[in-house]
């Protein structure tokens, strides 16, 4: 269960600040794999980043009893200077796993399909490459909760079918919290959806039903 309760989060920018999100009260149970709705600019990204621990409210709280995935595909993390296998062992330890790295390394190596770029600095990456390392690295872990903005979005249109796949595999035993634009993707991926609009979040427990509020909008 993740509980939201009474959170309210703004940002500082030239005109002053406005409020993103305002008394923002949703519960999403576990085993729930949920959809974020809503216009460009309505909050999804906030709220998601807010979910994952990413970011931190302006008010109200968030309590989680479950292990949350940071963004599916994020590359911002990786370090540069070192290859993807080295970037794959680092957060393998700073994740505690010690034993089973190799494991995880030919995993993450399996799902990249970057070939011998592995052994290469990060730096030297497409960011078609560096979105493949990111990905594979965040399936490599078992986490209760998988969080992707947009994630499904990057890449080729081979690596979009593998991500969406992968997606599909990981609903049956944990579950997804994703921002997506494309209905078809919300459809097959979620039961459930948060429509965010006018600093509001709404909860449906079912995606269909979400659409169509975010239809009638
Ligand atoms: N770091 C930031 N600093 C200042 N304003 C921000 C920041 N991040 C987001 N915003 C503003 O907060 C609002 C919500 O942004 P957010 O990215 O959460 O929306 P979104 O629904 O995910 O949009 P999109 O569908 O376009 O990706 C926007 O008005 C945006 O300009």
């Amino acid at each position: 269960m993740i509980e939201l309760k009474n959170v309210y989060k703004r940002y500082k920018n030239h005109h002053g600040s406005d409020w993103v999100l305002k008394d923002i009260n949703i519960n999403i149970p576990s085993n729930t794999s949920v959809g974020l709705i809503g216009r460009n600019g309505a909050g999804k990204s906030t709220l998601l980043s807010l979910i994952a621990g990413m970011d931190e409210p302006d008010k109200g709280e968030i309590k989680r009893d479950c292990k949350i995935s940071w963004p599916i595909g994020l590359s911002g993390g990786l370090q540069v200077s070192m290859t993807g296998r080295q970037n794959v062992k680092f957060v393998a330890r700073i994740h505690g796993f010690n034993k089973n790295i190799d494991d995880i390394v030919e995993s993450v190596k399996d799902f990249a399909e970057i070939g011998e770029a592995f052994d290469d600095p990060v730096k030297t990456y497409s960011s078609g490459m560096k979105a493949r390392l990111a990905f594979g690295l965040s399936l490599a872990f078992d986490f209760d909760v998988y969080i992707s903005d947009e994630a499904t979005a990057v890449g080729d249109r081979n690596f979009r079918q593998k991500a969406i796949s992968a997606f599909k595999k990981r609903v049956n035993n944990s579950s997804l919290i994703i921002v997506s634009h494309s209905e078809g993707i919300l459809k097959e991926l979620c039961n459930a959806g948060i429509l965010v609009h006018d600093g509001q979040a709404l909860w449906f427990d079912s995606i269909d039903k979400a659409l169509c509020a975010y239809h009638d909008l």
